[in-house]
């Protein structure tokens, strides 16, 4: 919940603020066995403030639904949980809590609703401290261990440890201790908050190299960077831990039951990381849990690497249940994958700062060509569904942009502060204009002035309308019909040619240490895990934290203001139309 959306803090009333019910309802249904729910007081609507974690405090909190009429909620903490961190990783937090007014809410299972654990440090002897006052609010967000459901698996020295290229390396493996802090903001006094398990190299594993069967399969949309990610699994257990039966699952989910494998090899994948795509073909829909798992099992693949967006992680998470279910040896790694950068919790998605320096080159062109005509109007489209990162960070790296559009900020076209007066004035002053809009701008605006069907694609994503084209026809009509002027229109969609593009040298570098994390996470037997940066250093998050909330431009976040800042451009707050 810790800097999910929906959630603030109230500093006046020292209290927790929900946007809606049905927001706090999600959240309790992931995290509690049981609740109460008392009525306490309400108080006007006042806007979210800060993020913070339920269990902050000592004692007790107040929930106020302040932008609801709703009554306050109030929880009561009798116990916290000892930290150790093979050993209470799985503890629900709830287990040792109880409340006034009985409301029953099924927990989910750690993987669909990840659950926090409230922990202390381990003492000198590496037992949890039995002192409960010792409470600095330290919560271990953990993910799954095979020991979970397999206790008495055996385990082998990393083999790392007699590794040539780590022979220097002063700490070749990642304590058990190491943790990572999601806030790293604080202020004296404040609890510590939210942690993650530090993503690294074990000293033990619980797979013996030569009989690691694994797979990797990619699914969703593309990006840039996916073959750079397959290159590295593939190399990176050859390298590190001598694995070498590796297999390509093609096209997708549904490539584990219904095509053929691709054997892969360092040297098969050696120069792929130069092309866009994914050598192993990818697709939307088609996912069948138990088919893959009796595919998983019938191959006797041992580890799987799955990489996709939020859609993919959730399908990884269905896996992950299943093979716990049957209590198979096998781990699951998801390895987060979007262009739209929409992914909850990691800093930011692989291919990302690819496809922001590649939007450029179409915000260039599209200012080239309306500088040398009059009235020149360049619209340039981007992806982004529902987050509009690349339109935002493609404006505010190019300078050249008069306005950007992103599905988190409503715009409207006529009146006053609406983006006709604006396009006029930006043509009176400098005889040209550029607008970026992200592809799921606008669309509740689009959809309510054309007559649209709802379509889904086949993994039940809404299919946007087409907002660019929407946009063009709405600016030549408003400026020859309305105003009498001849607007030069130039329209840039370089959506796919964006996504196709190989990754960048940066992004290489993440994809490679992103495949190493996942590697190193399978073979030390984590398993229903996500991997990714969070405040720069690697991490293992339970999937369902990445899954559960969608990363947005927050336009209260700075980032928007310096947008807004730099291009001037109408906040669309006031509608007049
Ligand atoms: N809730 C879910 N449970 C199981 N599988 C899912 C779920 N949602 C999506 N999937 C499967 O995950 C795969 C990819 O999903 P989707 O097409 O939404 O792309 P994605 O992973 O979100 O990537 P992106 O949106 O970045 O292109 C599909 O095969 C789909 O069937
Ligand atoms: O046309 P496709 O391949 O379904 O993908 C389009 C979608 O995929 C994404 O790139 C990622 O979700 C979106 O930005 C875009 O809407
Ligand atoms: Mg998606």
């Amino acid at each position: 919940m810790l800097n999910t959306s929906g959630f603030g803090w109230n500093d006046v009333h020292q209290c927790v603020t929900v946007e809606a019910p049905d927001i706090l309802e999600e959240y309790l249904k992931c995290n509690f066995q049981t609740c109460t729910i008392i009525p306490e007081y309400t108080h006007p609507p006042k806007p979210l403030q800060k993020p913070f974690h339920p269990f902050q405090s000592k004692t007790t909190f107040s929930m106020d639904l302040s932008l609801t009429s709703s009554p306050n909620l109030h929880f009561s903490r009798t116990k916290t949980l000892p930290f150790s961190p093979r050993f209470y990783k799985h503890l629900p937090y709830f287990t040792n809590f109880t409340y006034n007014k009985p409301k029953t809410y099924s927990t989910k299972s750690l993987i669909t609703g990840y659950c926090p654990i409230r922990a202390q440090s381990l003492n000198q002897n590496n037992t949890p401290s039995d002192d409960d006052d010792d409470d600095d609010g330290f919560v271990l967000e953990d993910v799954p261990h095979l020991t979970n459901y397999l206790p008495d698996l055996p385990t082998y020295p990393n083999p790392l440890e007699y590794s040539q290229a780590y022979a220097i390396v002063k700490n070749t493996f990642v304590s058990p201790e190491d943790v990572l802090a999601y806030q790293i903001v604080v202020q004296k006094g404040s609890p510590r908050g939210v942690h993650f398990r530090r993503a690294g190299p074990r000293e033990k594993v619980y797979f013996k190299p030569e009989e690691v069967r694994a797979c990797i399969v990619t699914c969703g949309g593309l990006c840039p960077g996916i073959n750079t990610v397959i290159r590295e699994i593939v190399c990176g257990l050859n390298s590190m831990y001598g694995v070498n039966k590796i297999l390509g699952i093609e096209g997708g989910y549904r490539g584990f039951y219904s095509r053929n494998t691709m054997e892969l090899s360092p040297k098969i994948v050696n120069d792929i990381h130069k092309r866009g795509g994914t050598i192993l073909q990818t697709s939307r829909g088609g996912h069948d849990t138990n088919k893959i798992v009796d595919n998983i099992q019938d191959r006797g693949i041992n580890q799987v690497y799955i990489i996709g967006g939020d859609g993919t992680q959730k399908g990884a998470a269905a896996i992950y249940k299943e093979v716990e279910k049957r209590r198979l040896h096998v781990a699951v790694a998801g390895i987060p994958k979007t262009i739209d950068n929409d992914i909850a919790v990691i800093d930011k998605s692989f291919g990302f700062d690819t496809a922001v320096e590649e939007a450029q080159r179409a915000i260039n062109a599209a200012h080239v060509e309306v500088e040398s005509v009059e009235n020149g109007v360049g619209i340039v489209k981007l992806m982004g569904r529902y987050s509009g990162f690349i339109a935002m960070f493609a404006t505010l790296a190019s300078r050249d942009v008069d306005c950007c559009l992103i599905p988190e900020s409503p715009f409207y076209l006529e009146g006053q502060g609406g983006l006709f007066e604006f396009v006029q004035q930006r043509l009176k002053e400098n005889g040209h204009v550029v607008i970026v809009l992200a592809e799921g701008a606008g669309q509740d605006y689009l959809s309510g002035s054309v007559n649209a069907t709802e379509e889904k694609d086949a993994s039940g994503n809404r299919l946007l309308l087409d907002i660019g084209l929407w946009l063009t026809q709405k600016i030549k009509d408003h400026f020859t019909t309305v105003k009498g002027v001849a607007v030069n229109l130039k329209y840039i969609d370089p959506t796919y040619m964006i996504r196709a593009v190989p990754s960048n040298a940066s992004d290489n570098i993440y994809c490679t240490l992103l495949a190493q994390s996942a590697i190193h996470g399978a073979m030390a037997g984590y398993t229903g895990f996500t991997v990714g940066p969070v405040n720069s250093r690697h991490a293992y998050i339970p999937i369902g934290r990445v899954t559960e909330a969608t990363n947005v431009v927050k336009l209260t976040d700075r980032m928007w203001a310096r947008l807004l800042a730099s291009t001037n451009q109408p906040t669309f707050l006031n509608k007049h139309e």
